[in-house]
Parts: C-alpha cells; structure tokens; sequence
C-alpha cells in the first residue's frame, strides 16, 4: 500500500468528526478498515465508541501499545479543501485526530502482513477533547486485559515543517481543568438597570478579574493560562440578563499553580456574588493530568533519531495543550512527539490544513522505532 491509501483513509476520517463518546460513524469506518485486513493473529475490542486492537507476536513475552484519539471539534470548517470537507455540519477534524487515526492504521496494517514478535496493541481513543476517553479506558477490563508495557502517542504540529518531529524528556504538555461558571441574578427592562442584578455586566467583570490571576498570583518563573472560550447570556438587546454562564479552560505546569489559580477563582467568585448581589456556582469538568515523557524511553528514541535520516528530531520546550494522554503516562511509561505537518493556521483553527505527506513520515517513523523493539 502506498501513502495515497494513507491520505486517502485521512480524508474517509475527516469527512466524519464527532463528538466525544459519539464516534459511531468513526469506529464503524476503523471496526470495517481494520477487519477488512483479514489477519488471523489480530483480536479487536469496541470499547464504548473506540476501539483496542491487538496484534499478537510469534513468541511474546511483552506488549507495546500506540494510541490514536479519533473525536473531533464543534467548529464549522472553513478550509479550502473539495471533495472531502467535513459533512457533519459545525463539525471538524480541526486538531488532527484524522492524521491520528490515518497514522495508527498504516503501522497496524504493516503489523498484519508482518507479525512481530511481541505484541502490540493498538488504542482508538474517544473523546480527547472532552469529557476524557483515557481515563475510564485505563480503568475498562479489556484494556487491563492487554495491558501494556510501554506506551506511544503523536499529535500534529502547525508550527513544525514536514520532516520534524519535536519532544522533550520530562515535562511535555500542562495539566488542565475544564471551568464552568453559572451566574444568576434578576433580569428586567434596559431602561431600569436599578431593579436588576445584570448578569452580562457581572460576567464581564469576572473574565477581567481573571486577568490578574496569571499575571498577581503565579509566579512569572511558572507558567499559567485561564481562557473563557464562551460567554453566554440575555436573550435581547433591550433585556436586562437575568443569568449568564462562563466556559473555559485552566492550564499550569505545576499542581501547586493548578490549586492556586483555583483558589483565587474561588475567592473572586465568592467576592463576585457580594458584589454583584447574585448566585454563583463554579464546575471544573474534566481535569488531565500532565503528558510526562519517561526519561530512559525518550532518552532511547533521542539516540535512536540521531541515527536517522528520513526526519529531524527537535528538542523542544514544554507546552500550554493539554492531552489525557497524560493519563496513560502516569501509569505506563512511554512519551508523546509533536509531528510537524507545517500549517499556516494552528490547531482548533477552522482553516487548519495539515500537509498530508507527514503521515508517511510519521508512519515509516514509529514503524523502525517499533521494529527494534518488537522483533
Ligand atoms: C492537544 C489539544 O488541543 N488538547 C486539548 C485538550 C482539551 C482538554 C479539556 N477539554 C480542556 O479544555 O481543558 C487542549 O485544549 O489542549
């Protein structure tokens, strides 16, 4: 099979995001793919809407695993692309998870027409983005059935040329936590403000204190982000809200900054129902832990790259995105590498465009790195 088949299964998978823990279309299109391929040493698991996919070795003593995240983004695509645009209306393949998927078959697919020694197991992931497929997963039987010894991940990267593949030892991606805040007070007429508890005003107020968390109470020498993504709030321009709800996101490097920047957004809150006279309620969502690369496994790959001449592997410097891939590395060692697939807009953006001759390199890439462990 050539890279057209790869580029060709990107595109099948881009046509289809959907949401976390609804990939039914995704899993339906893998679960097809996967069995298609006919291999009498492969076993497949749906687990809710993803799937686990092991390739028995000729004489295993050990199991390696790679992990694709298969859901995609509430965002209306606004590529240039034809032929293969999104059809699932203000949904999108906008962080890659296609290049993912397509990535995670190509190394599978090799793996049927060549048994490996050992076993490896392949991870469809749901819901990456949200609420957290890894997580739950971890905790399923079947994966602790074939559970495994070491684990590997990819993400793509805007930022980095085709070619490059970027990681670091250690520290890689932040810890994050959803943030969802409810505000409520009393709405009423535009033109009598003095018998209301606005609701637009007091959201818009708390998203300006938020500032000052980052910028007052983190060290400079951390690092720190809260995003409001989305504020909701009134029904028209001439009605007083009589309710509004915030939504965003908190990143830090370290749990210290993660409980602190919870704590300061707890006290505004609090301060904000005084001041504002309203009621307030804060949910955290889904929180992930820190990607952490294992030390000795990256350091292996680093030594195993410089030997390489098919891509330029860079070290690079830790990131705000979070991944609960982080989740798996708590509990198996193994790292995650940025793949660069050098595009002008960057991830979440509705113009994202991955050049798709980087799913051959990242394909032929995991597929030398593997066969010196698995053969
Ligand atoms: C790689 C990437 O973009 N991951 C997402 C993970 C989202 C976690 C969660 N839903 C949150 O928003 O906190 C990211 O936004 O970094």
């Amino acid at each position: 099979m050539d890279n057209n088949t790869w580029i060709q299964i990107r595109r099948d998978l881009h046509k289809i995001p959907e949401a976390g823990f609804q990939e039914y279309k995704t899993q339906a299109y893998l679960s097809q793919y996967i069995q298609s391929l006919e291999c009498s040493f492969l076993e497949l698991e749906p687990w809710k809407t993803g799937l686990l996919v092991k390739i028995k070795g000729t004489s295993a003593t050990r199991t390696i695993a790679y992990r694709a995240d298969i859901d995609g983004l509430p965002i209306s695509e606004q590529t240039s692309y034809q032929g293969f645009r999104s059809e699932h209306p203000e949904y999108m393949h906008a962080c890659g998870h296609d290049f993912h998927m397509a990535i995670a078959l190509g190394i599978l697919t090799h793996y049927t027409q060549q048994q490996p020694k050992e076993n490896i197991l392949f991870i469809f992931q749901p819901a990456e983005e949200g609420p957290g497929g890894a997580l739950p997963m971890l905790q399923s039987e079947v994966f602790k059935k074939w559970l495994p010894d070491e684990i590997y991940a990819l993400h793509i990267a805007p930022e980095y040329k085709v070619g490059q593949i970027a990681t670091k030892p250690g520290l890689l991606f932040a810890n994050t936590s959803e943030l969802f805040i409810d505000l409520k007070g009393k709405g009423g007429h535009a033109a009598y403000p003095h018998h209301t508890k606005d609701m637009v005003v007091a959201a818009s107020s708390l998203v300006t204190q938020f500032q000052s968390i980052i910028s007052r109470n983190i060290d400079p020498l951390d690092s720190g982000v809260i995003t409001v993504g989305v504020i909701k709030g009134g029904t028209k321009q001439n009605i007083i809200a009589d309710s509004a709800r915030l939504e965003g996101t908190i990143r830090s490097l370290s749990i210290e900054s993660m409980k602190r920047m919870k704590q300061r957004i707890e006290a505004l809150v609090q301060a904000l129902e005084i001041g504002y006279e309203c009621e307030a309620s804060i949910d955290y969502g889904s929180n992930y832990c820190q990607v952490y690369n294992d030390p000795t496994l990256i350091s292996q790959f680093i030594e195993f790259s410089n030997r390489q001449d098919q891509y330029e592997l860079i070290i690079c410097k830790e990131a705000m995105t979070g991944e609960d891939f982080g989740y798996f590395l708590e509990n198996i060692p193994g790292f995650m590498v940025w793949l660069g697939v050098d595009s002008k807009y960057g991830l979440h953006d509705a113009r994202l465009e991955p050049d798709e001759q980087a799913i051959e390199v990242a394909k032929d890439m995991f597929i030398q790195f593997f066969n010196s462990k698995v053969n």
